[in-house]
């Protein structure tokens, strides 16, 4: 058996919104899925004693249990029966808990690596299947490219992929909670709701600046209060010239859309000169 390396790749959301609270305290959404450039690598090595030993170039990640890698591989031995053990490599270059899926992903990743690995003949939509169980968006991870997606995250539709522009991706130092973040959106007090409908059809038209007109995400009601700095990011990408820019999943990464690379540049600079423990990338849509 070989060893078998993967890219897992960052998502933003280009549109989010949340229909209602469900009994389960998840949330039914409604969001527009984009994958970036920005991939972490999965490398996962077959060993003879039956273990999983996770290791990751970020020491403050988990290597256990809590570790969206590890959870996968156990989901596949247990449901497989397979007593081989596995030495995981985890190279992670998506800043975490930001808002851009890098846990969901690599949980993805892992899953399509072992189905490779062990010649299971799982369908896209078993291995999606299994993924929602470890996390609303791995079966978007699985999926990638655009797509819109509800339910909590499970119920994917293949978009065609937007036109290609210039992304700047800007993570400030804070820590937020998905959770938190849910847990304090107050839906009945929301003013209005992002045109999901409109942006699928400008995805449709191809049209990027309709698609642009359309961003928003309903988490930042949460967020942006808290946190100001994420309002101070958005500033500085439309500042310099961003057709729009928003914040990703529940944040608290700000990405903004640009059709010049040389205004891209100028408002990476001034990203970084905003707080130089900023992550701030530039980058491309990936689809496929
Ligand atoms: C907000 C989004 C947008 O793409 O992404 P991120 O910001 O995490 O990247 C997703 O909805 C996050 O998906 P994911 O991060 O996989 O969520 P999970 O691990 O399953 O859930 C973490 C917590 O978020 C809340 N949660 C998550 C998804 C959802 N549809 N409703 C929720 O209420 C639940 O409280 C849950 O305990
Ligand atoms: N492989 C992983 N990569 C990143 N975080 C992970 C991973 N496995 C578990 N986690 C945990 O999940 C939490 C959220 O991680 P992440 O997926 O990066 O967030 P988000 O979906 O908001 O971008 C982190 O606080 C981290 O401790």
């Amino acid at each position: 058996m070989n060893t078998i390396s993967l890219n897992a790749y960052a998502k933003i959301n280009l549109g989010l919104d949340v229909v209602r609270k469900r009994e389960d305290n998840y949330h039914e959404v409604r969001m527009v899925m984009q994958t970036i450039r920005l991939y972490d690598k999965v490398i996962i090595e077959p060993i003879e004693k039956n273990e999983i030993c996770i290791e990751t170039n970020l020491s403050f990640l988990p290597t256990n249990e809590n570790n969206l890698v590890y959870k996968a591989a156990e989901l596949i031995k247990e449901k497989h029966n397979i007593k081989t053990g596995l030495s995981i490599t985890l190279e992670k270059h998506i800043p975490v808990a930001a808002g851009l899926a890098g846990g969901s992903s690599d949980c993805a990743a892992t899953l399509v690596g072992l189905n490779r690995l062990f010649k299971l003949n799982l369908s896209k939509q078993t291995l999606m299947e299994y993924g929602v169980t470890l996390g609303a968006d791995v079966p978007y991870c699985i999926m990638r490219g655009t797509a819109l997606s509800e339910g909590i995250g499970e119920i994917l539709t293949p978009l065609p992929p937007v036109p290609d522009c210039y992304i700047l991706i800007a993570k400030p130092s804070i820590h937020v909670s998905t959770k938190f973040v849910y847990e304090n959106l107050k839906l009945n007090q929301l003013k209005k709701h992002p045109d999901i409908d409109g942006m699928v059809l400008a995805i449709h038209e191809k049209n990027l600046h309709k698609i642009a007109e359309r961003m928003e995400n309903v988490l930042e009601t949460v967020t942006i209060p808290e946190y100001p700095v994420i309002g101070t990011l958005k500033d500085i990408m439309l500042n310099c010239n961003a057709i729009n820019a928003l914040m990703s999943g529940s944040g608290p990464t700000v990405f903004g859309l640009f059709e010049k690379k040389e205004d891209a540049d100028r408002a990476y600079q001034q990203c970084r000169e905003a707080d130089p423990s900023n992550m701030v990338f530039l980058t491309t849509f990936f689809n496929k």
